[in-house]
């Protein structure tokens, strides 16, 4: 999209901004241009994603989620109103339709990904059902089961996606529920067979949903025995259509309190024999004839169920866009409250925070890994997008890059935003405890990125086997996934480095060299320490292995942001972004002191610290106006953190508009109960 037209829309999205004294002097510091850089950064987001932000923006009570403190019901009704609202708009206005997104279910789910600004519990509803519950019926329904996929893409029918039980989630191949194949009524019958087998914490499901996904191990009869086929997906309905009452032989009830994410129902479900059509089996890659065959293309039931989880990615993708996106907001909101706050100093003209050095060591980097977070994200997206269509194609190593490539980044990127928010939170002091600066809902929000859409340790295992594939290929001399090629650099020593630890090409050299040499140094501790295979992965698996992730990790990212970078055509823009690009390589080495000390040697690594200081100073006259660099609609910045710097008024703005703030408690006589 033209960039004047997404500035456009983002204004719209700005409310009426009263430029304060405080925003003007911001402003005037800064040495880029403001709208080449936002051409430069909103050029990498999905087609569509200031559709969305447009229609939320006209959907009525959407202004400001810092002023959504409902309870929990209320909460789980704003969050339907919210998401009806929004999808209809988009209809209306033509940006989508059922046919569009059936097209291309993660691009719409990537573009829906910005309203979450407004309210996350909806995002959290939209991914529940379109990311898991829709996705999976396209990609592994077929003609049989159009009808329902396009009724639930028109949002006529509200699903969810039934994968975990009480006991267990990331083991889906251990689920317990069971689908057994009854060839004399050419039915499936659907059962629970233990406590543990119940579906648990599924979105959606607790009070909302008409129909469900639900994956349970096919058992069919052969010979006068039951075989077990493997876990399969089925889809039907769970609710009555008049009523909304759960069908007999399910039941369904909601998982309770949280500690979080309140305006999403997420809820358990038990089956009693209950029965389903044949053809409500999902059966792109297995199917049961009506006489009780199991007929496949692919015999091995791992491949089978490998090939049929593939395309989940894609929610695991859209979790890396959210985190960042989450990082990055946090970072805005406490880089605009310290350019007004002030403490100590001369009494007539106290310092403002961000002018401390420890404020700016403790955002401004943060804000720099953060954007690279956000740019690594949308290539990503980007990549999936390309190979969409091949993802099922048997073979197809893209398949296993993207998943690998996806599973890391997520391990890592959604624990650091975990950090880099609370960090926020505690840089605002008390003022950042209120519900007002929303780091509440942020940090919620993201901690359950670390859990959903795969546990971030489990998730990160598959990398790790997968690299160590790529280790195999990579020392008999054959092509690598371009985002693995440096393996081929046979690292076998720890690199020296020689370069200027303040030359992003010298760094991003060793970068490449130091996970070269962590890969070899993994694999070659895990076959000569003497272990059977699987025993040595364990034991490894939280340090040398972990190590070669987080520096294949850190590598993808920075070599993409470099990428980026030659986009820049105003010679003073590029360089406010090569000295941000070169403080999220120095806080990645600083991070990480056992990988890269011994690399840097002590003096150079003595020079990052001093490093991170001048790059801060450099950039405290940027970092405000480099805030409005980023995608985020000004509306949904809280009390703490709008354009115009007005925090106090608007502080005392939103705790006036609470209910009952100045009045008596209706237990007031308890208080002179002891008089
Ligand atoms: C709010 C919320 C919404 C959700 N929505 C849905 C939904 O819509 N549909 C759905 O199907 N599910 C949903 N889930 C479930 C979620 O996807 C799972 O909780 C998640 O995948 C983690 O699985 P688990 O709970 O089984 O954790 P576990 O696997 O039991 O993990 C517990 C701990 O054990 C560790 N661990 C596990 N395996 C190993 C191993 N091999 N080696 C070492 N350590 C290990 C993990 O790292 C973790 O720290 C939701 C969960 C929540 C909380």
């Amino acid at each position: 999209m033209e960039h004047k037209t997404a500035l456009k829309r983002l204004n719209l999205l700005k409310g009426h901004v009263n430029s304060s004294i405080d925003a003007r002097r911001e402003a005037s510091t800064a040495t880029f241009d403001l709208a080449h850089a936002q051409e430069v950064l909103w050029s990498i987001l999905p087609e569509g994603y200031f559709d969305a932000l447009e229609c939320a923006s006209e959907l009525h009570g959407l202004q400001d989620p810092s002023l959504h403190f409902d309870d929990r019901d209320k909460l789980r009704e704003n969050s339907y109103d919210y998401l009806f609202g929004l999808i209809n708009k988009m209809f209306e206005k033509g940006y989508t339709s059922p046919e569009k997104i059936a097209e291309n279910i993660d691009h719409f789910c990537f573009t829906i990904n910005s309203p979450g600004f407004f309210d996350l519990h909806a995002s959290t509803r939209f991914m529940s059902h379109t990311a898991l519950y829709s996705k999976t019926i396209k990609n592994l329904g077929t003609e049989r089961h159009h009808d329902i996929l396009m009724e639930s893409l028109a949002f006529k029918t509200i699903g969810c996606f039934c994968l975990t039980e009480l006991g267990h989630g990331s083991n889906a191949k251990g689920l317990e529920t069971t689908a057994t194949y009854d060839k004399n009524a050419q039915e499936f019958v659907i059962n629970s067979p233990t406590q543990t087998s119940m579906k648990f914490w599924i979105g959606n499901l607790g009070k909302t949903a008409h129909n469900a996904v639900v994956l349970a191990q096919l058992l069919i009869e052969k010979n006068g025995k039951l075989v077990n086929k493997g876990v399969h997906c089925f889809e039907f309905q769970i609710r009555d259509e008049q009523t909304h009452i759960p069908l007999p032989g399910i039941e369904i009830g909601d998982c309770g309190m949280k500690k979080g994410l309140d305006g999403i129902d997420n809820g358990w479900m038990k089956f009693n024999e209950y029965r389903i059509p044949r053809e409500a089996l999902l059966n792109r890659f297995g199917d049961v004839t009506p006489e009780g065959e199991y007929k496949t293309d692919i015999p091995s039931d791992g491949k089978r169920f490998a090939t049929s989880m593939s395309a989940l990615s894609g929610g695991r993708i859209s979790v890396l866009a959210s985190t960042s996106g989450l990082s990055l907001w946090a970072c805005t909101v406490a880089l605009r409250f310290s350019a007004v706050r002030q403490q100590f100093g001369p009494a007539e003209n106290e310092t403002r925070i961000l002018d401390y050095p420890l404020q700016q060591h403790r955002l401004i980097p943060k804000f720099a890994q953060s954007l690279i977070f956000m740019t690594g994200a949308n290539k990503v997206m980007d990549l999936f997008l390309k190979n969409s269509s091949k993802l099922f194609e048997p073979g197809n190593i893209q398949t296993d890059v993207l998943h690998s490539l996806s599973s890391n980044m997520k391990s890592f990127i959604t624990l650091k935003s975990q950090e880099t928010i609370a960090d926020c939170r505690r840089a605002c002091g008390g003022h950042g405890f209120s519900f007002y600066s929303l780091f509440e809902n942020m940090l919620q929000y993201n901690d359950i990125h670390c859990t959903w859409e795969g546990d971030n340790h489990v998730l990160r295992m598959q990398t790790m086997n997968f690299m160590l594939k790529m280790m195999k290929l990579a020392s008999q001399g054959k092509s690598l996934p371009q985002t693995l090629e440096y393996l081929a650099l046979g690292q076998f020593d720890r690199p020296k480095f020689s370069g200027s630890v303040s030359n992003t090409d010298d760094l991003l050299l060793m970068m490449r060299e130091v996970a070269c040499y962590q890969a070899i140094k993994a694999a070659t501790k895990l076959s000569s320490c003497g272990l059977p295979i699987i025993e040595a992965f364990e034991k490894y698996q939280h340090f040398e292995l972990k190590q070669m992730c987080e520096t294949y990790n850190d590598t993808f990212l920075h070599d993409n942001f470099n990428e980026l970078l030659a986009k820049f055509s105003c010679e003073k823009t590029k360089a406010v972004f090569e000295k941000l690009f070169l403080l999220s390589m120095t806080l990645t080495i600083y991070e990480n002191p056992s990988v890269y000390m011994l690399v840097l040697g002590e003096d150079n690594f003595d020079k990052i610290d001093e490093n991170i200081q001048d790059l801060c100073a450099q950039l405290r006259p940027e970092i405000i106006e480099l805030t409005k660099v980023l995608p985020i609609p000004n509306r949904a910045n809280g009390a703490l953190g709008n354009e115009d710097l007005q925090v106090y008024k608007r502080l005392v703005q939103h705790f006036t508009v609470t209910e009952g703030v100045t009045e008596r408690s209706n237990w007031w006589k308890k208080m002179y109960q002891n008089r």
